[in-house]
């Protein structure tokens, strides 16, 4: 069955480690006729002019010169998140191609992921939970002590969708919310939450209990946080990064955590993804790691594929695209 005139949706895999999720495939077949890469590379002489539109899931397919040359008719691409640095944006645009993201979806989610791994490595949950499943629970409380959340400072680098939601959050627990953005003072969102504007990252960083990561990952938050500026965090703070790990200077990092220059890190991403089995980072006990689970909920995903088709089929027909991202 090859799906009557539905345009074809090329997507890397259904199921597996890097394919779309089995339970969003009956939402996209309403709209699309759905063609994975295996089938793509088994019959490309007569599947290659359907593919109209794709879908990234976890930045697959990779999107590259061949592939783009190898698809005539397509329109437009739709990324599974927000950040787009996997991609050539330029090159794509090249083509005739449009891109989305789904900043709608991703940014409830992953302002909580950014939250839990603040209260977990706060309140040392990793290292408890193993205290409390040992067998002999045998634990000197000096040893496990942790940061009290409310009345501590958030340094939020990033005011985008996601950390204002954060910032919301933190305002529920009673924190102290001081943010920088790089692109504009964001005065509205300041007034919500009672946040504090810092003019330099730098005042932020000397101030903040907690420095939460918010940032995408550009050029220019390439190593945003390196050696100079975990010096100039409280040795008392923690660094959170729920954004791109590229955005820390990771070899600094382990120094830093090493040495006590900081307290702690939690880190839902590193570089790369996953860190190799004898990482320093993962001998580390001040150090919280979650395996890039930001937007991992069921909702969420299933939201993501919703906002994807939204905007696939917006380019597909014409129209104004809800999330379309532009090459910079
Ligand atoms: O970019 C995002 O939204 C998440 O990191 C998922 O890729």
């Amino acid at each position: 069955m090859e799906g009557g005139e539905l345009p074809g949706l090329l997507v890397n895999e259904i199921g597996g480690i890097r394919g779309i999720l089995h339970s969003h495939v009956a939402f996209l077949r309403k709209h699309f006729y759905l063609i994975t890469m295996k089938e793509l590379v088994e019959n490309r002489k007569h599947l290659s002019r359907k593919v109209q539109a794709i879908y990234l899931w976890w930045h697959k397919p990779v999107i590259d010169q061949e592939l783009l040359q190898s698809l005539p008719n397509l329109k437009v691409i739709a990324n599974s998140g927000v950040g787009m640095d996997h991609l050539d944006l330029k090159l794509i645009a090249s083509f005739g191609v449009k891109m989305a993201n789904a900043p709608r979806a991703v940014s409830s989610s992953t302002a909580d992921a950014g939250m839990a791994l603040l209260l977990a490595s706060a309140r040392r949950l990793v290292e408890v939970h193993h205290i409390a499943i040992s067998s002999s629970m045998d634990y000197c409380e000096a040893d496990i002590l942790g940061v009290k959340i409310s009345g501590a400072t958030l340094g939020i680098i990033g005011m985008g969708r996601i950390g204002y939601k954060i910032a919301l959050r933190a305002k529920a627990f009673e924190m102290k919310i001081l943010y920088h953005n790089r692109t504009q003072r964001k005065a509205q969102e300041e007034q919500a939450v009672g946040a504090t504007y810092c003019e330099t990252i730098d005042s932020l960083l000397q101030q903040a209990d907690f420095v939460m990561l918010a940032v995408n990952l550009t050029p220019q938050t390439r190593n945003l946080i390196g050696k100079r500026e975990l010096e100039l965090m409280k040795p008392t703070a923690t660094l959170v990064n729920i954004s791109r790990g590229a955005v820390v200077d990771q070899e600094a990092l382990v120094m830093a955590l090493q040495t006590g220059v900081i307290w702690a890190a939690a880190l839902d991403v590193t570089y790369p993804e996953p860190l190799p089995r004898d990482h320093p980072l993962l001998k580390l006990k001040n150090v919280i790691i979650t395996p890039h689970l930001g937007i991992k909920t069921d909702k969420t995903t299933y939201m993501i594929t919703e906002e994807a088709v939204e905007n696939i089929l917006a380019a597909l027909n014409g129209l104004p695209m809800p999330s379309e991202v532009l090459p910079s």
